[in-house]
């Protein structure tokens, strides 16, 4: 039920109407804009913010999604009522297809160089994030969808979806951050085939080789994260904050040393006639899927 303000571009809003009735003491608010890509709703009562992504037809992350992703990160970490963050997907069947190719295919270098920039701010937010946060993957979940999981606390994927990192696939490589966070979640071996063999993975064999952690039917994915994430609250939240900060600063502190060196490379990779060869065709033959 939604009874807060709902507000326009990145205004949060200010006031939560309540009425006298106990049911009506949950405030929550839906803190991004109506036509924004993205629902940001917070529920004070619970301390659960869920963050559904909506940008038809896939949920790829382009410069300008990816920037709303950012603020809506930012919105979330400085919500002192939010405990948990919930990222979902509106758009039936997918999650996220991962990075908008057409961001990579014969690109302008200044808007390149920004799209890199703003993805990698975008994980360290997200890996970084005190908050508790859980991805429910209501869809297939390629690349950048599966970075984007993985930088949660905890996956619940619904079955016969696809989720891993794929670029070999495309004829690119995962950025060495990309690698780690696979490598910090399923270990070494896992993580050198998935990644040579650009393999996406079944719902099922995702969870056992835990890089999800549940499987629920489809529409049991809201409710299955909000019932884990009290899980996560009972334990006090300093002491899991440190735990979650310890483990994963390394990670975070690697790419922050090597930003600007990594959006060179990227930029100079991604440029290369062969790359964009490669980008090319898949974009024909994903195009060509459905002829
Ligand atoms: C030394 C090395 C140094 C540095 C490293 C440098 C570089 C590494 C760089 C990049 C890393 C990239 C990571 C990525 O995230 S790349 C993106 C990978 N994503 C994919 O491969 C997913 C592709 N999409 C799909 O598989 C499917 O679309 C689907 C399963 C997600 C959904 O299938 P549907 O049947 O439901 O939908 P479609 O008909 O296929 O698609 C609808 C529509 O959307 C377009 N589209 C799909 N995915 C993307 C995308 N990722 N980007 C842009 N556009 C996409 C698709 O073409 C269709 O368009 P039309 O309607 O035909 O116009």
């Amino acid at each position: 039920m939604r009874i807060g303000i709902v507000t326009s571009g990145l205004g949060i809003a200010r006031q939560c109407l309540r009425k006298n009735t106990s049911v009506y003491r949950t405030c929550r608010r839906q803190v991004t804009g109506s036509g924004s890509p993205l629902d940001l709703n917070v529920d004070s009562k619970t301390g659960i913010a869920v963050l559904s992504m909506n940008k038809p037809p896939v949920n790829s992350l382009n410069l300008e999604f990816l920037t709303e992703l950012n603020i809506a990160l930012e919105k979330v970490e400085n919500d002192k009522q939010c405990k948990g963050l919930i990222i979902t997907s509106s758009i039936p069947k997918i999650f996220s297809a991962g990075l908008d190719i057409t961001e990579m295919y014969q690109p302008d270098i200044d808007r390149l160089e920004e799209f890199w920039r703003t993805l990698q701010d975008m994980w360290i937010k997200l890996y970084g994030m005190n908050c508790v946060t859980i991805a429910a993957i209501n869809g297939h979940s390629p690349a950048g969808g599966c970075l984007m999981s993985m930088s949660c606390d905890y996956r619940i994927m619904a079955p016969n979806y696809t989720i891993g990192l794929n670029e070999t696939q495309l004829g690119i490589v995962a950025p060495f951050w990309f690698a780690d966070v696979m490598l910090n979640t399923v270990g070494f071996r896992q993580t050198e085939m998935a990644l040579q063999l650009g393999t996406l993975f079944k719902t099922e064999e995702a969870l056992n080789i835990g890089l999800i952690d549940k499987v629920v039917p489809q529409e049991e994915v809201l409710s299955a994260a909000q019932q884990e994430m009290q899980r996560w609250f009972k334990i006090p939240g300093f002491a899991r904050q440190l735990s979650k900060t310890e483990l994963r600063r390394p990670t975070i502190e690697k790419l922050l040393k090597k930003k600007e060196e990594d959006i060179g490379y990227f930029r100079d990779y991604i440029t290369k006639d062969a790359i964009q060869k490669s980008l090319g065709m898949y974009l024909e033959s994903l195009k060509n899927r459905r002829k």
